[in-house]
């Protein structure tokens, strides 16, 4: 059975979203009537990941004006516009939700003016073009898989047949709309029969490695070995560790990258140990109007989802926190980008988006 994070079917005004809050212990899904609740479950981190903010904020604004009947196109339009730029604000690092509303916007003006288009065939256009995300998304996921596996596997030595790779927090079915993105990699590595394992951090505080990535490579049978944060350095001595795979929440075009707090240290250690650090994001993850990570917005989380777990408060009470939920890793220590599109150096990403 596929490991189904999103069910959506706009005929009958059906969004649902797995509540990951509750995982592994509980799989319960959570109705999404419309922006409002779609805006509060990426909020509250009910559903988290780049690529799968984006694509429940969009499902969130079609199920709603799936249900209204406007008027003309111009209040078709300006309706659109409003609910993109309330999804946008909630959560602000990761871009894709940005680059989605920048899009789907684009289009909805396009189809505004189109005077072939009533105002009926504007909305279907609009929500096809929403529901289109979700295919793209996998199909771009299956080809990081397939890039990212190729380059890994080329820099093994001669008679290295298999592969052991590190990843940190979730990147996998529950933080996109399938398969994943450094997941996808390491999926398509055992698809292959490379992969002799996969390491996974249990991702502090939110414990994304913990409760979610390993969730998947439990469900996927795939051979999968859980370590705290803290054991990334003592692994890299005692395990040959050939590959940290990584996802992204913004890549800049210098190929800064933002992704989960934690990403940047083991960053740091892979380079002291001479391992290959990637970055496996679509183009849906890439900020062109960023040139490096200096200006990419850091979200602070509350203290309370550093302070307890489970509801156990496991901190001194008066302790002061900071909880930065993500951190911004240096173009010099990501040996490569790998996107559906291919692998790339940072210095070859400007080209890649023809700027
Ligand atoms: C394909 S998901 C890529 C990133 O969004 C992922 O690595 C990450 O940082 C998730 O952070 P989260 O706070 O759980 O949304």
């Amino acid at each position: 059975m596929v490991l189904q994070s999103i069910k959506f079917d706009v005929e009958f005004g059906l969004l649902e979203i797995l509540d990951q809050l509750l995982l592994p212990e509980k799989t319960q899904y959570i109705k999404i009537k419309g922006v409002e609740d779609g805006w509060s479950v990426i909020n509250k981190m009910q559903v988290r990941g780049a690529p799968a903010i984006a694509i429940v904020g969009s499902l969130s604004l079609a199920v709603e004006i799936w249900k209204e009947e406007f008027q003309d196109k111009k209040t078709l339009l300006r309706e659109i516009e409003g609910k993109l730029n309330y999804l946008i604000s909630a959560r602000p690092t990761a871009v894709n939700m940005k680059l989605a509303a920048d899009e789907l916007l684009e289009l909805a003006i396009q189809l505004s003016r189109d005077e072939t288009c009533s105002t009926r065939d504007m909305k279907k256009n609009f929500i096809d073009a929403i529901t289109m995300m979700l295919d793209k998304d996998i199909a771009d996921n299956k080809n990081i898989g397939k890039h990212g596996s190729d380059a890994i596997l080329s820099n093994l030595q001669s008679q290295e047949t298999t592969i052991k790779v590190l990843t940190h927090c979730n990147t996998g079915s529950l933080a996109t709309a399938g398969y994943g993105t450094a997941l996808g990699v390491v999926r398509r590595l055992h698809e292959m029969k490379r992969l002799d394992r996969v390491y996974l951090t249990e991702t502090r505080p939110y414990n994304q490695g913990a409760r979610l990535t390993a969730f998947e490579m439990v469900h996927d049978k795939v051979p999968a070995t859980l370590i705290c944060d803290s054991m990334v350095a003592y692994l890299f001595q005692k395990k040959h560790i050939q590959a940290v795979l990584v996802g992204a929440d913004r890549v800049a075009m210098n190929g800064d990258t933002a992704n989960k707090i934690g990403t940047y240290q083991i960053a740091c250690l892979a380079a002291l140990h001479d391992v290959p650090f990637y970055v496996c994001a679509p183009f849906t993850s890439i900020d062109s109007s960023k040139s490096s990570g200096d200006s990419i917005v850091i979200e602070e989380r509350p203290e309370h989802e550093m302070t307890y777990i489970a509801g156990k408060r496991i901190a001194a009470p008066g302790i002061s926190v900071w909880n930065p939920a993500f951190d911004v890793t240096p173009a010099k220590f990501i040996r490569g980008i790998i996107t559906e599109r291919g692998v790339f150096e940072c210095s070859d990403l400007k080209n890649q988006l023809n700027l």
